[in-house]
């Protein structure tokens, strides 16, 4: 029998999770909440008038994952949020995983609440509970792993987000997913994370490969694995417009700088 994969260890750590907030939190209580927010930022608005310039940058805001441990110790969000909308990110992403991120809710708050950029909520989004709960956190977007959801579950919870006002990035790794996220509807911003969820290793080429399935035009972002001008370079050759990048960022002491320069800078370095 195969060991399960970080994913599934994830998910079970997750639904219990998801019960307990149940337990304290209804879902119409949520719900209410949520119907008195002001409305969302628009996530995917942000991302499409940054390509129109350039390449449109999504900043994650990380303090650890299960392939890297801790990433950066003195971890500040609010400065982190900042720092990125200083250096020219279109929109940020906040880990709110508590067990395997180290991140937390109010740390997409205080991310918000430091920047006019729109937030995405990275977490592992499998129950219809969680999307009030990512509204009224402040989440703009939401993300919908393709891998850790039925076809049913992941429309209606596409459905329930765009209710709410939000927009999904949805993600995928593989052919088989990418074709079960194609067929949303055409509002849905898909995502190719690169980091293979067996062994941790990331490979650019699986945005490369998967960009291929897609209708021309359609924007694409590459999620992790993404270091080097090199990187950049290969994906921009291949069409792609839009980023998803923590380590990187998180490992530098300035987190913006280190986004302006990666993207944005063009002076020549020899990588
Ligand atoms: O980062 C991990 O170790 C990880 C493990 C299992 C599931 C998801 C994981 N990461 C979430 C992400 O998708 C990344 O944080 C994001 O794409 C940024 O990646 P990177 O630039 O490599 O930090």
């Amino acid at each position: 029998m195969s060991l399960p994969t970080i994913l599934e260890r994830i998910l079970v750590t997750k639904r219990e999770e998801i019960a307990a907030g149940k337990a304290r939190t209804s879902a119409s209580e949520l719900n209410a909440k949520a119907a008195d927010l002001p409305p969302a930022r628009g996530f995917v608005a942000a991302l499409d008038a940054a390509a129109a310039r350039g390449p449109a940058i999504i900043a994650e805001v990380k303090k650890a994952s299960p392939s890297a441990g801790v990433i950066r110790a003195d971890f500040r969000p609010a400065d982190i949020a900042a720092a990125y909308e200083r250096g020219g990110a279109a929109c940020l992403s906040v880990l709110t995983d508590e067990d395997y991120f180290q991140g937390h809710a109010d740390y997409l708050a205080q991310a918000r609440g430091a920047c006019a950029l729109p937030v995405l909520r990275k977490d592992f989004i499998i129950d219809p509970w969680q999307v009030p709960e990512s509204r009224c956190m402040g989440a703009d977007c939401i993300l919908l792993i393709v891998a850790a959801l039925d076809d049913e579950q992941l429309h209606q919870l596409f459905g329930l987000a765009r209710e709410q006002g939000m927009d999904v990035l949805v993600e995928v790794h593989d052919e088989d997913e990418m074709r079960r996220a194609l067929a949303l509807p055409d509002d849905a911003l898909l995502g190719v994370n690169n980091r293979d969820l067996h062994r941790f290793v990331t490979s650019l080429d699986t945005t490369t490969r998967l960009q291929a399935m897609l209708p021309p035009g359609r924007m694409l972002v590459t999620e992790s694995g993404i270091r080097t001008r090199k990187d950049i370079a290969g994906l921009r050759a291949d069409g792609i417009d839009a980023f998803l990048v923590g380590e990187a960022f998180m490992r530098e002491d300035d987190p913006g700088q280190a986004l302006r320069q990666l993207f944005f800078d063009t002076t020549e370095v020899s990588e």
